[in-house]
């Protein structure tokens, strides 16, 4: 599963191209045109990518320098005397592999195992396998990666569970897929789960199938078994090796920051999410926390059918279609994508337009920017029903309204913004922070009335 930009296959963080921004802005004018064409561009901080792309892109990487599987050498391969006082891993039954083998088991704090990270000799080139059974209260964890990721692995925070809201039920020509139980109003949180499955994106790309297909088998042991059962339950749409293919349908491209930072995290229970090219649910993994959080972007009814985009929402039919082809094979039969030809045709325009209208709006040497221009663009938003995308809209007609010099307008958008912001990406994401700056005082900020002045 991945997600993709609007037109970049590459990792970026738009609450820092946000901060580049505003700093840019202090200095130059001018500089700030050239970062808003690119910024303005995103649709989605956090840039997904299937590993199905991967594994087809892994045949344009050169082979690999990688060591073949190794043996299990005679002590641990990895850095383990980082972590300290580590146990040897040798009481490692979690809670609930102690549930499941019928031993009656009390939750306390006591008796539960302690979350640590525990190095493994199982290896492949620099990636080897670390286990955290005891993490979440005896959920677990593994990872593939390198020892310098293990600092971050440590970072990784159980997620607070939230009320089941939905079920699953089969869905025509889709497998199963998340129907909501009852009403959910724009805002709710439908799932909170940490990764159960961390893949290194090196291991992925570059480790030949012979040594990776033994090292993932091995992985998904070291999961405790209700966890390692709700992995293999899992869809797996290409066939193959059934690990790599469980990866390949339902991975989700995660950056835990530095040159070493890209992997793939597996999320069993967010895994039930059918995908369609106007979502009802934005997903966000935010922070060194990693905890992936789905939340709803509008008004659902009991029974409707709750979806996620895995796909760049603002691309054309057509290309939103070979992408969905080509990285999950399927064809995309959603709302959007099944609309008649006319339809289609209408709705292509305007992502065309909305492309066009914020170049106009993020370059500024531009004239003919007017509050007709920024009403054109919520429209079109609106008209396309890209709830799920509407964070970056509402941000850039907030700050556009400011430099015309429109407090009120400036005010209503920098608060919409914020709303969308905080459910897109979570209300720690610095464009939230940026836009209650601005709605608070508009005529402080240093956007106000920007464009009357030159
Ligand atoms: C992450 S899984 C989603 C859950 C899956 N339906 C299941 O039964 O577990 C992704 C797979 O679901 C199917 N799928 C998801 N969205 C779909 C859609 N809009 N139309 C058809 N199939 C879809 C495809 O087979 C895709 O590879």
């Amino acid at each position: 599963m991945g997600h993709e930009t609007r037109n970049s296959p590459t990792y970026l963080d738009l609450d820092h191209n946000l901060n580049i921004i505003l700093s840019a802005m202090l200095r130059s004018l001018e500089y700030l045109a050239e970062i808003f064409k690119s910024t303005m561009r995103l649709s989605h901080p956090l840039l997904l990518a299937s590993c199905a792309s991967a594994i087809q892109h892994r045949a344009l990487l050169k082979p690999a320098d990688s060591c073949l599987w190794r043996p299990p050498p005679p002590r641990l391969a990895c850095a383990i005397d980082e972590w300290g006082d580590n146990p040897s891993g040798a009481n490692t039954t979690t809670a609930f592999q102690k549930k499941a083998s019928g031993r009656s088991q009390q939750r306390t704090h006591e008796t539960l195992p302690p979350s640590k990270w525990e190095a493994t000799h199982h290896c492949a080139g620099p990636y080897c396998i670390f286990t955290n059974p005891g993490f979440a209260h005896g959920r677990g964890m593994v990872a593939i990666t390198t020892s310098p990721t293990l600092p971050k692995l440590r970072a990784i925070e159980p997620s607070r569970p939230v009320p089941a809201s939905y079920h699953l039920s089969l869905v025509p020509g889709k497998g199963l897929g998340m129907i909501a139980n009852q009403t959910l109003s724009r805002g709710a949180v439908v799932t909170t789960e940490s990764p159960a499955v961390l893949i290194h994106r090196g291991f992925l790309e570059t480790i030949p199938a012979a040594e990776q297909h033994p090292l993932l088998d091995q992985a998904i042991t070291h999961l405790p078994p209700p966890l390692r059962a709700a992995f293999l339950a899992q869809m797996g749409h290409f066939g193959g090796h059934r690990v790599a293919d469980i990866l390949a349908t339902n991975s989700f491209q995660m950056d835990l920051g530095g040159a070493d930072g890209h992997h793939y995290g597996n999320f069993p229970a967010v895994s039930r999410f059918n995908h369609d090219c106007r979502p009802n649910v934005a997903f966000r993994v935010a922070g060194g926390g990693l905890v992936h959080t789905t939340t709803v972007v509008r008004d659902v009814a009991p029974g409707e059918e709750l979806a996620i985009s895995y796909l760049d929402s603002f691309e054309s039919r057509e290309r939103r279609r070979q992408r969905a082809k080509m990285a999950w094979g399927f064809e995309c039969a959603c709302s959007q994508c099944s609309l008649g030809e006319e339809a289609v045709r209408r709705s292509d325009a305007r992502l065309e337009e909305i492309r066009r209208v914020e170049g106009v709006l993020g370059d500024f040497q531009s004239t003919g920017v007017d509050a007709a221009l920024l009403r054109k663009l919520v429209k079109l938003y609106r008209d396309e029903r890209l709830d799920a995308g509407v964070a970056g809209a509402y941000t850039l007609v907030a700050l556009s309204y400011n430099m015309l010099g429109d407090a009120r307008l400036a005010v209503k958008y920098a608060k919409l913004a914020r709303e969308a912001v905080i459910i897109e990406r979570g209300p720690e994401a610095g464009d939230a922070e940026a836009m209650r700056e601005l709605a608070e005082a508009p005529k402080e900020h240093f956007t106000w009335k920007a464009r009357v002045q030159r």
